[in-house]
């Protein structure tokens, strides 16, 4: 089979909801007074919107092969990410083959160590990879998990974050991770109120089902390993999110240390590359390893990540990211349940997690999901044309 090589990369910014899952409208769960790095600051704190969590917006990458085969993704990135597509990346893209997929990838992160390794950078590097992935799924009409070696299981499984674990659970998920609300800026009574919310949820989901808390990089470690000891031992916490700054490699090794036993450490959301990952593994910072395929560096980074997490005994369960998540984690044996965002302003419902930007996004259903509902060639989804594109830098 001759492979056809790359005729055109655009990009383009989407505003609402979707990748940029954070760009939600007032009443949201999601930006309702949740702990932040700037909570100490009261005028940020009873919105994340407040300081600008929403301003990048979606970034769509679409690629275009010489047979006509278009691939696409979404991640978080807006005009930024669209600058560094249309004026840096697009050279290492077009004119490649489409399986130039590892030699792209390592010209793009080599290119802009200048001004890269981490933030919108790998955002955007992760944008490009996976629209390569799809266009290379669509070009050989597999889904991406066949690329990635097939499933490893018939279905996923799925834990819901959101406010609602109770009614998480009765919608079949197997857990419920719930915000933070309150930081070290609101005292003892914050680290109070904290736990009474905790309490409530035990009360209301029963001894068995799995509760988790996302600390969104708002913590230090003398708070933390607090709320993780009373958590653990009064309410039977599952794990602690990413309780501290993702640079703080040293305080999640003390916090790791100082937890009671049984209790996981988890974080990655914000870190990238396998070099990033490579620091949490060997210091020893956590139990769970939460790479985002959209931010860490797309599928070929999260390959590398999986494997060196695998080798150090460590579980690779990836934040969010909707389909370019389900089709690695069906492929990995290191990676047992997934994440599954709850999108809907109360958390009341299950709808799709980057709604409304993709057509056919799969979704659980009874908090599970069929390898066969991923067996569409790429990644299985469509934009939602109803969606307006804009392409701030065309070509
Ligand atoms: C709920 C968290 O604050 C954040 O919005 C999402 C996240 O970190 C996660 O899903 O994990
Ligand atoms: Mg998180």
């Amino acid at each position: 089979m001759s492979m056809p090589t790359i005729k055109h990369v655009r990009a383009f910014t989407l505003r609402g909801g979707g990748a940029d899952y954070h760009d939600q409208a007032d009443g949201h769960w999601i930006d309702d007074h949740i702990s932040t790095p700037m909570s100490k600051y009261p005028e940020y704190r009873q919105s994340r919107r407040s300081f600008g969590l929403n301003v990048l917006g979606t970034l769509v990458v679409e690629i275009e092969a010489s047979d006509g085969t278009v691939g696409f993704s979404v991640t978080t990135g807006g005009d930024l990410g669209c600058w560094i597509v249309e004026k840096h990346l697009a050279r290492f893209i077009e004119g490649a083959r489409v399986t130039d997929i590892e030699k792209i990838w390592d010209q793009m992160y080599n290119a802009t160590l200048f001004y890269g390794r981490k933030g919108i950078v790998l955002n955007t590097i992760s944008g490009v990879d996976l629209a390569l992935w799809d266009l290379l799924a669509k070009v050989r009409k597999e889904p991406v998990h066949a690329l990635l070696g097939g499933p490893v299981r018939d279905e996923l499984t799925f834990y819901a974050t959101g406010a609602r674990p109770d009614l998480a659970k009765e919608m079949g998920f197997i857990g419920g991770k719930m915000p933070l609300h309150h930081g070290p800026a609101e005292r003892e009574e914050g680290l109070k109120k904290n736990l009474e919310m905790l309490a409530d949820m035990r009360a209301k989901v029963g001894s068995d089902f799995w509760l988790m808390l996302d600390c969104w990089m708002s913590l230090d470690v003398e708070y933390a390993t607090r709320l993780a000891t009373a958590a653990r031992n009064e309410f039977g916490l599952k794990w602690i999110e990413e309780a501290l700054s993702p640079d703080d490699y040293w305080g999640y090794a003390e916090l790791r240390r100082n937890v009671p036993r049984g209790l996981l450490v988890s974080t990655g959301e914000h870190e990238a590359t396998r070099w990033g990952f490579r620091l949490l593994l060997e210091m020893e910072c956590c139990d769970i390893l939460q790479p985002d395929v959209g931010w860490c560096g797309g599928i070929t980074e999260l390959i590398k990540i999986s494997n060196l997490a695998d080798a150090h005994g460590k579980l690779v369960v990836p934040h969010g990211s909707s389909v370019y998540s389900y089709h690695f984690v069906i492929t990995r044996h290191n990676s047992p349940f997934a994440e599954f965002l709850m999108m809907a302003p109360k958390a009341d419902e299950v709808v799709p997690m980057f709604n409304p930007q993709l057509l056919d996004e799969p979704v659980p259903v009874n908090g599970r999901m069929k390898a066969s509902a991923l067996d569409a060639p790429g990644f299985g989804v469509r934009l939602n044309p109803d969606c307006a594109l804009y392409r701030p830098f065309p070509r």
